[in-house]
């Protein structure tokens, strides 16, 4: 081998040094690198065996263990008959549930942990997590998924997006909207949060669904006139009580204008559903519909951009890719769309949970 004159990238140094199956040798027993590399070791194990945690979950949640566990601590026997596992295995099944925090353990006894009573809680979140085996069986080959060589499932579950026709099956905008609206309620909470309406006369949302986020903005802003936009497909099952507070429009932003009349037009958890040219256009038409002064609200999951994070980047973007019509965008990237639509003074509100939501706010300013 030829010597190399190159200077070493440092960074590349540093890599290989920790590499080294000599150098982590040393520095687990080191006194000052011990916990840190013990501490690494760990991170990396979890990320290993994360695909076994989420099936353990997949499984606690299928077989009711969090609903059965509710009423207080029950005996490995009881579960094992309502559950209708065998004692041995569901021994198994409740250890590992318990050592992922789900449920506590006293001998043959069992009950639900903190973090378990939240998951049984937590609206739609069950059902949230047992259609997670369309995008499990999606992931099977992740070297094909990544390469776009595999079909996935998921994108048949959403097939509205391809719609280029705005009719719905009803069964599919059934399942497609009580799945959606189950994490509403969380998503709404935290981008009104975020994001004050207070000087809004009248609000239309659009991809609003059955109006989940609406009857979230009527109970706080009682005043407010409300205008939902939807595939008519959807709009034909918003809630009667609903129907009565909201002005209903029933049409496709791929295909027609955007009613005007509303001073701000919020776009909750859909850009993410489409690719750049269909979400320019629609930031066109969402610019057109509003007067001057008028607000543009978005709140969706988002990527963290230079600075990955967890649930944009390593579930939301893979949940978008797996569904192959849109993308989870960076905060910086909705904004240069919005700015390329024509909006101004963009400002990007915290929110209190990354994994259910981000925010972005726009103005038309002409
Ligand atoms: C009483 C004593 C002594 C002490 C109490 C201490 C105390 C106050 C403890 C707090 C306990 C508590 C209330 C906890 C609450 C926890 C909550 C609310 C947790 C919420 C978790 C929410 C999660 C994990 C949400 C996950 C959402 C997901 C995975 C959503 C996915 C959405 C997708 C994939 C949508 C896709 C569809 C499409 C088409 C792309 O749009
Ligand atoms: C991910 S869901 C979000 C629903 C709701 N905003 C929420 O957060 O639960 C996307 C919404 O966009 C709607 N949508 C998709 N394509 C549409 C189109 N071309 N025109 C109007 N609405 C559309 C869907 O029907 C659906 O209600």
């Amino acid at each position: 081998m030829g010597l190399s004159l190159k200077r070493p990238n440092p960074s590349t140094t540093f890599a290989r040094l920790i590499a080294n199956p000599g150098f982590q040798r040393w520095a687990a027993r080191f006194p000052l690198t011990r916990r840190l590399a013990r501490k690494d070791g760990e991170a990396l194990f979890d990320l290993v065996s994360g695909f076994c945690h989420s099936q353990i979950l997949q499984a606690f949640v299928a077989l009711d263990l969090h609903t059965l566990l509710l009423d207080g601590p029950k005996s490995l026997d009881s579960l094992a008959l309502q559950t209708k596992v065998s004692h041995d295995r569901l021994a198994i099944l409740l250890q590992a549930a318990a050592a992922l925090g789900l449920v506590k353990r006293k001998r043959k006894s069992y009950s639900l942990s903190r973090k378990g009573a939240a998951l049984a809680g937590v609206p739609g979140l069950s059902e949230m997590i047992l259609h997670h085996d369309i995008l499990y069986r999606d992931l099977r080959d992740p070297v094909a998924f990544f390469k776009g060589e595999s079909e996935t499932e998921l994108a048949e579950l959403w097939p509205y997006v391809f719609g280029q026709n705005a009719d719905l099956p009803k069964e599919t905008a059934d399942r497609y909207s009580a799945l959606m609206s189950g994490s509403q309620a969380l998503v709404a909470e935290d981008t009104l949060r975020a994001v004050t309406l207070s000087d809004v006369r009248c609000l239309m949302d659009v991809g609003g669904g059955r109006g989940a986020f609406l009857s979230e903005v009527a109970r706080r802003y009682p005043d407010m006139e409300l205008k939902l936009f939807d595939l008519p497909g959807v709009v034909s099952d918003v809630p009667l009580e609903l129907s009565g507070v909201v002005d209903i429009h029933a049409g496709s932003f791929r295909e027609d204008p955007l009613p005007e009349g509303a001073d701000a037009i919020s776009l909750i958890r859909v850009l993410y559903d489409h690719p750049d040219h269909i979400v320019s256009d629609l930031l066109t038409k969402v610019y057109e519909a509003l007067p001057d002064g008028g607000r543009l609200i978005i709140s969706e999951p988002m990527s963290g951009g230079d600075r990955p994070e967890r649930p944009g980047d390593a579930y939301f973007a893979i949940y978008t890719l797996a569904m192959r019509t849109g993308r989870t965008r960076s905060a910086a990237e909705i904004s240069d769309l919005c700015r390329a639509a024509g909006f101004t003074d963009i400002r990007i509100p915290k929110t209190a949970r990354r994994f259910v939501t981000s925010c972005l706010t726009a103005v038309k300013l002409s």
